[in-house]
């Protein structure tokens, strides 16, 4: 018997007036895994996500949370017991604490897991929650979002407004949960963090998946940042190459990034002689470019 799906995206369509935010998206996300679902600002992530739980409803095509429709009410509500969410805006009533807050979600929700979220991410929980940074209140979503045990966790945007201490923290907390077969399911921009605790990713552009793949593909395919340093300028014809990409150079030294055939290159390289060489895998963020081309969609 296979697993069912802890997500399934069918198809999934959600139009604003002339925006289409979601396009007809299809991926699954396997019980057990961490996907993270990355896009520049307004290319649809909180659309998906929001729909996932119920709160908007598509225009057409559907979704399943852990085997319930986000069409049929009731099984999706039986579904929300067992899901954690950190919304991207968390809206609280600013006057009470930490604490009464937690103590309202847990009469709510359950609290199993309270004191062990609490430990890890440690607002200052008797204190008015008006009176907290951002990352305070971060780390108050996430603990309601973990608290009651869920067994998938939807999260938008989860280290927005955590310093890179605490990032650390929820990114080692992440890879102990997924040890613990919690499903999660993240949108992000910050690709750096993605790939720390991500078995998966898909790339959303402008309401349509542009990619689908395990991130260590998505490195492949992403190709490696070259630098030489040759005793005479490099000619730029001698590398005229399949898979070279974003060339530059200044003098004796040449970069550029490439996704070809390695012997091809040496090839190219072997009547010059080499003073230095550095292959490196290149960041996320330039991967993440080459997916998007010129147009970014930085609006
Ligand atoms: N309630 C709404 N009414 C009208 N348009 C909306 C609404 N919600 C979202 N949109 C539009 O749908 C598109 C996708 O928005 P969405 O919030 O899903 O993007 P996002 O990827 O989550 O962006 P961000 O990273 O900025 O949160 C945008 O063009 C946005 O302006």
């Amino acid at each position: 018997m296979t697993e069912m799906p802890a997500i399934e995206v069918q198809a999934l369509t959600k139009r604003f007036g002339e925006t289409v935010a979601n396009d007809a998206l299809e991926f699954r996300v396997e019980s057990g895994e961490i996907f993270g679902f990355l896009g520049p600002n307004g290319a649809g992530k909180t659309t998906t996500l929001r729909t996932l739980l119920g709160l908007l409803s598509p225009t057409s095509g559907t979704a399943t949370v852990l085997g319930a429709d986000v069409r049929d009410e009731e099984p999706l509500r039986q579904a929300r017991k067992r899901i954690g969410y950190l919304p991207a805006e968390l809206s609280f009533t600013e006057s009470v604490t930490g604490e009464s807050f937690l103590g309202y979600q847990a009469a709510l929700k359950g609290d199993e897991r309270l004191t062990e979220m609490t430990d890890l991410f440690d607002p200052p929980l008797e204190k008015p929650i008006r009176t907290y940074s951002s990352g305070n209140r971060q780390m108050l979503g996430l603990i309601q979002a973990f608290m009651h045990d869920p067994d998938l966790v939807i999260m938008d945007e989860p280290t927005s407004g955590l310093d890179p201490l605490k990032q650390e923290r929820l990114n080692s907390f992440l890879r102990a949960e997924r040890e613990a077969g919690t499903t999660i399911f993240f949108s992000s921009h910050v690709l750096g963090e993605v790939r720390r605790v991500c078995d998966r990713v898909g790339i959303i552009r402008e309401g349509e998946l542009v990619a689908l793949e395990d991130i260590d593909s998505l490195l492949r395919k992403g190709g490696k940042r070259v630098r030489l340093h040759t005793d005479e300028p490099l000619d730029e014809d001698a590398l005229a190459l399949p898979g070279i990409v974003d060339f530059e150079q200044v003098g004796t030294v040449t970069r550029f990034t490439f996704t070809g055939d390695y012997n091809e290159l040496l090839a190219a390289l072997s009547t010059y002689s080499l003073i230095d060489m550095e292959i490196e895998e290149p960041p996320l963020e330039e991967v993440f470019m080459h997916y998007y081309g010129d147009d970014r969609g930085d609006r």
